[in-house]
């Protein structure tokens, strides 16, 4: 059988070498196709290897009867639509570690051009212009860089901005003292970040939780004449709120790699003198490209000849027989984790998952790595799967002990999660409902019965009269409906707990607005899908 490999961006020749070499493989590449032509063309394509400019649309995979496999060479995978390739059965592979030096090293390079204005008096000059007042840097010695996101990049750009001589902080919610003190950093909450910073640098993938973190109010907290940096993902910074920031002089400038919208022609910060731009340059250089694409045939030949791929973004690696017999408890385990995470303010490091019932007779591993994986995602992205989940999990120094219990507290079958942060720890349990399907069944010591799917509002509030009257008809004012309501206490006018499913998520003027009820000391909104 012969595949035939679709490469629809511009790619390293040499990197592909290795598809081009195997006699069952046909590259064809076209990175000159309009939209209507990849429609036509696709049905007959086996694999397609793509960067970030190729849109993989549910549309376009829908029409693909042959695709087998999807390549990303590189990093982010949000041009993907990975919920449907996994729906049609289609493997997603990317090659994560293979940019991140030319990414970091682009970081750098914008931090120097920002500080020294480096291309706009380049761009001075070469009009014949002699302008040296105009250009007048500043030093980053001394300075403080804010990094947000300390992934593989993130990483990186720390270790070369204390080259020089920077002090450096950093939020990322997997990020522990003891690995702030092994790179020479300062662990921060985000606010932190954004209050001290003299320059910040975004290196988070673009997720919900992530889609304009810098916003009109983020901006506002920040020291007057701070510099932006951007070589992650546009939509991260809300491009509206920058320019105004700049426009009032709060940013003194702003470096972007990538953009909401791509290219982005009809932005009106390529107007400002105090943006500098590149054309998501990030991981363009001759030894990325070689090993992104390196990376990727390699696992596109391992695809074809029946061996494990390297870089999974979809796929699920669960043994057959063990598969049929956790398979039920499949969903109520991930939702666990994706429930325990909204609840965590600080570092997450350590997880207890504890088994009851028919869990004793057979292998847990895979629900225990579906609740890491759920735990994981809100932060790392579709990058995390049942393969990868226990490795990113020790990569951030969190312990993970699973066990076996008998209490069972009534029910048939019961998962308890504990997670503990650093100053904190959360509990959750859950059963599989006969017929019924998955139910959370207590949540710290409040005993509740709630479906895990949805928009779902977590309220501590103290017990006293009026606080379910006030909520609703907050909710109400804001065109929420209610759908379910449960409230439990710990005693009579102590701690209360009251968990709300509602038909919408609330904006955020609505949250900030329950926040500020007296009686209300803490909201947590989680979203299941
Ligand atoms: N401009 C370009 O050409 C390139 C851009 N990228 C982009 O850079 C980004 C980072 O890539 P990597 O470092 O490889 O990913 P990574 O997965 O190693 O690191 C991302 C980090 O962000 C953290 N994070 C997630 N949500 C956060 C939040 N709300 N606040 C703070 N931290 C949060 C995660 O915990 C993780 O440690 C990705 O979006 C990637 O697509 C990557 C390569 C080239
Ligand atoms: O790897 C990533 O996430 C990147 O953003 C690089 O994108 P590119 O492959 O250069 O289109």
């Amino acid at each position: 059988m012969i595949y035939t490999v679709l490469i629809t961006d511009p790619i390293s020749e040499d990197g592909i070498q290795p598809l081009q070499l195997h006699p069952n493989i046909d590259v064809v590449i076209r990175n000159d196709l309009t939209e209507e032509e990849l429609f036509t063309i696709i049905p007959n394509i086996h694999a397609l290897l793509v960067r970030s400019q190729t849109n993989i649309t549910r549309q376009l995979i829908e029409k693909a009867n042959n695709l087998k496999i999807i390549a990303r060479a590189g990093v982010g995978v949000d041009n993907i639509d990975l919920t449907a390739a996994t729906a049609h059965g289609i493997l997603v592979v990317n090659a994560p570690h293979a940019n991140t030096n030319s990414a970091a090293e682009h970081t750098i390079a914008m931090l120097f051009s920002l500080a020294r204005k480096i291309p706009q008096a380049s761009i001075s000059l070469k009009q014949r212009e002699w302008n040296r007042k105009a250009f007048i840097g500043v030093e980053l010695k001394g300075k403080t860089l804010g990094i947000i996101g300390l992934g593989r990049i993130g990483a990186e750009v720390a270790f070369r901005a204390i080259g020089q001589r920077m002090r450096v902080m950093a939020y990322d919610p997997f990020l522990t003292e003891e690995k702030g003190e092994e790179l020479g950093i300062l662990p921060a909450s985000l606010d932190e970040v954004i209050e001290q910073s003299d320059f910040i640098t975004i290196h988070t993938p673009l997720l919900e939780n992530t889609k304009h973190l810098l916003d009109a109010r983020a901006f506002q907290k920040m020291k007057t004449g701070v510099h932006i940096i951007n070589c992650a993902r546009g939509g991260i910074i809300d491009e509206h709120a920058l320019y105004h920031a700049i426009q009032t002089n709060k940013v003194a400038g702003a470096a972007l790699d990538v953009f909401q919208v791509e290219p982005p022609f009809h932005s009106n910060l390529l107007d400002l003198p105090e943006v500098i731009a590149t054309p998501h340059l990030g991981a363009s250089t001759v030894e990325a490209q070689e090993n992104v694409a390196v990376e990727v045939s390699h696992d596109i030949i391992r695809f074809f000849t029946g061996k494990v791929v390297q870089n999974p973004v979809n796929v699920s690696s669960v043994p057959k027989e063990a598969m049929n017999q956790v398979a039920p408890y499949f969903t109520l385990s991930e939702r666990l984790g994706q429930f325990l995470i909204h609840l965590a303010d600080d570092v997450v490091e350590e997880i207890n998952l504890f088994y009851s019932g028919p869990f004793t007779n057979f292998e847990v591993g895979p629900l225990t790595r579906n609740t890491i994986k759920g735990i994981l995602q809100r932060h790392l992205g579709e990058q995390v799967n049942h393969v990868n989940a226990l490795y990113l999990a020790d990569q951030r120094g969190i312990k993970i002990n699973e066990n076996k219990t008998s209490s069972l507290k009534g029910f048939t079958n019961l998962i308890t999660i504990e997670m503990i942060t650093k100053q904190e720890s959360f509990r959750i349990s859950g059963t599989l409902l006969d017929g019924l399907g998955p139910r959370i069944v207590e949540l710290n010591d409040y005993q509740v019965d709630i479906f895990p799917k949805g928009n779902i509002v977590l309220i501590y509030h103290h017990d006293l009269p009026g606080v379910i009257g006030k909520v609703g008809n907050l909710l109400g004012n804001y065109q929420i409906n209610i759908a379910t309501m449960q409230v439990d206490r710990s005693n009579l006018g102590g701690e209360a707990m009251m968990l709300l499913t509602v038909d919408k998520p609330l904006n955020v003027e609505c949250l900030h607005t329950l926040k500020s009820l007296t009686e209300i000391y803490n909201v947590k909104t989680i979203q299941l899908i």
